[in-house]
């Protein structure tokens, strides 16, 4: 699914009105009834309080016709318009004057009005800012924000929790509404999706407000949503006379005393997300257990009993996987920046070998085009620099792979894979994730996926899916706690399975009918 700009969004609402010959009120009038549909399907007739509080602009455009709705069905509501500026949007002014045909009076808050009773059962519809929102908006405002938070009711906000921008971080926490839902027209935000402001919505939803379909194809976006549908089209069918030596060979390097465990755990994802051999390449140490361990497994060895000290092999592999466990031994730094140097195959960079890069960047120069870098929050610091923000970070990251020519994975709770000005932002994956091992499994999946005949780019963004997916089929038997990275391996298999399984038949599936009158 792309995920526009606020600015996109804005050209897809006048290309609806102009194709479909509708007015705008007309477009506003669509998204309040699927705003309606939405609460009325949940809260079906309970006599539960709705305090729906409305801007002046298109945003509490949609808040005072949804409120008209709520009314014509019964609900209790109370209407508040949140009186910040004098410039009333048109579509705003049609509403209210509906509602007031109704003999519906909101109440007008203003700088000093004294803020109405909220109890904590009750509802609170947020339709004050959308994403017109083009500055902090005032002391009392945000006051509002507060009194609103204080409640403890549910916050339902429209489109965007007021007082988010759409591309900047909000100076002020405070000066942001937190919602428990969020419905945002017609496609997610970037917003929704990144650490310092996805913290303001606890959970998101898209509603279909038929914005024109052909605007929508035929625009590109900076950032793509990624779930199944993005990716079953990426997945390469087996070929039934295929066979081991066309799946490819993925080599592993890396490991240390103490730390095979890493290699065991790379090379045994790599394994199952389908490449057709796959060797590891370890300090002697590693043999035994790889071996004991993991019979299918290929392994070579280093002269050195405890660190990799020469990176020499007489294999002829697809993909090379480099620096899961590797350690910062000084003989272990040198061979990688020899290998790295010289080595002409596709690579997965992770872990000790990202330190290695940050601290040479010259060796970025060497790496192969279209290398797969797979660093975590401090390893891409010390990669790209600091940044500002999420947005300064994006840009960053963008900026950086643009000048080496790589395939950045910002791993995170949303994983965004970077590459060619464009950021595939991941929907899979959980907090039991968060645990020792799992990011090997990552770098050993995108070499397997890799080695089997995907391009980086897709192997990363697919292998970030997969990965993701296998750690969610995961989490359902072992709880976020105990969850482990050999958990999120031995579930790869009912990953791929899972992008073939039919949706399971949900009743919401008609929540997007029109109110019966
Ligand atoms: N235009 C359309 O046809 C549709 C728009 N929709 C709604 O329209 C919203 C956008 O509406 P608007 O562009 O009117 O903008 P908003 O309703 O987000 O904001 C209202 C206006 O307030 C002003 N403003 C911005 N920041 C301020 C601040 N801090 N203090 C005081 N005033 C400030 C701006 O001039 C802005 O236009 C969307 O989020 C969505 O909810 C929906 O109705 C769907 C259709
Ligand atoms: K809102």
């Amino acid at each position: 699914m792309k995920i526009f700009s606020a600015k996109q969004i804005y050209e897809a609402d006048k290309a609806t009105i102009k194709k479909n010959n509708i007015s705008s009120d007309q477009l506003m009038e669509g998204a309040a009834v699927q705003l309606f549909n939405w609460l009325h399907y949940r809260i079906q007739g309970a006599p539960v309080k709705i305090h729906l509080f409305c801007g002046i602009g298109n945003n509490g455009g949609d808040g005072i016709a949804l409120a008209r709705h709520l009314q014509d069905h019964g609900y209790n509501i109370a209407v508040y318009v949140v009186n910040y500026s004098k410039k009333r949007s048109d579509d705003f002014l049609v509403n209210l004057d509906r509602l007031k045909d109704r003999k519906i009076w909101p109440e007008f808050l203003e700088e000093n009005s004294v803020l109405p009773e909220i109890g904590r059962d009750d509802i609170i519809v947020d339709a004050i800012f959308g994403i017109g929102l083009n500055r902090t908006p005032d002391a009392w405002v945000v006051h509002l924000f507060e009194h609103i938070q204080k409640s403890e009711a549910f916050v339902l906000s429209v489109d965007i929790p007021s007082g988010l921008f759409t591309d900047r971080v909000p100076e002020d926490e405070k000066a942001v509404v937190k919602a428990n839902h969020t419905l945002s027209f017609q496609v997610p935000k970037l917003v929704f999706f990144l650490p310092e402001t996805g913290i303001f919505t606890e959970q998101w939803e898209v509603l279909d407000i038929s914005l024109d379909p052909e605007y929508l194809t035929n625009t590109e976006t900076d950032y793509e949503l990624i779930g199944k549908n993005e990716m079953l089209p990426v997945y390469i069918p087996r070929e039934k006379f295929s066979h081991k030596g066309t799946h490819g060979h993925g080599l592993i390097i890396g490991g240390s005393y103490g730390k095979i465990g890493a290699v065991h755990l790379a090379s045994k994802a790599c394994l199952q997300s389908g490449s057709g051999l796959v060797t590891a390449y370890v300090p002697k140490c590693g043999y035994i257990p790889l071996q004991t361990n993991f019979p299918e497994a290929m392994v070579l060895t280093d002269v050195d009993e405890n660190h990799i000290t020469k990176i020499e092999f007489d294999i002829d592999p697809t993909v090379i996987g480099v620096g899961v466990g590797l350690g910062k031994d000084k003989a272990t730094v040198k061979a990688l920046e020899e290998f790295l140097g010289e080595n002409k195959k596709p690579l997965v960079i992770d872990a000790d070998a990202l330190n290695l890069l940050s601290e040479n960047k010259d060796l970025l120069e060497k790496i192969p085009a279209q290398s797969v870098l797979t660093p975590h929050p401090k390893e891409l610091e010390r990669l790209i620099g600091k940044w500002k923000d999420d947005f300064d970070k994006l840009d960053t990251a963008k900026k950086f792979s643009k000048q080496y020519d790589c395939i950045l994975v910002i791993k995170g709770s949303h994983t965004i894979t970077v590459y060619d000005n464009k950021g595939y932002v991941n929907t899979t994956g959980n907090p039991g994730m968060g645990t020792g091992g799992t990011g090997d499994v990552l770098t050993g999946m995108i070499t397997g996926l890799i080695a089997q005949g995907y391009n980086p780019l897709n192997a990363a963004v697919f292998g970030v899916y997969l990965h993701g997916r296998a750690g969610d089929i995961a989490v359902e038997k072992t709880g976020y706690q105990a969850l482990t990275a050999t958990d999120v391996v031995a579930n790869i298999g009912a990953a791929f399975i899972d992008l073939f399984a039919q949706p399971e038949n949900r009743p919401e599936a008609n929540e997007n009918e029109r109110p019966q009158e």
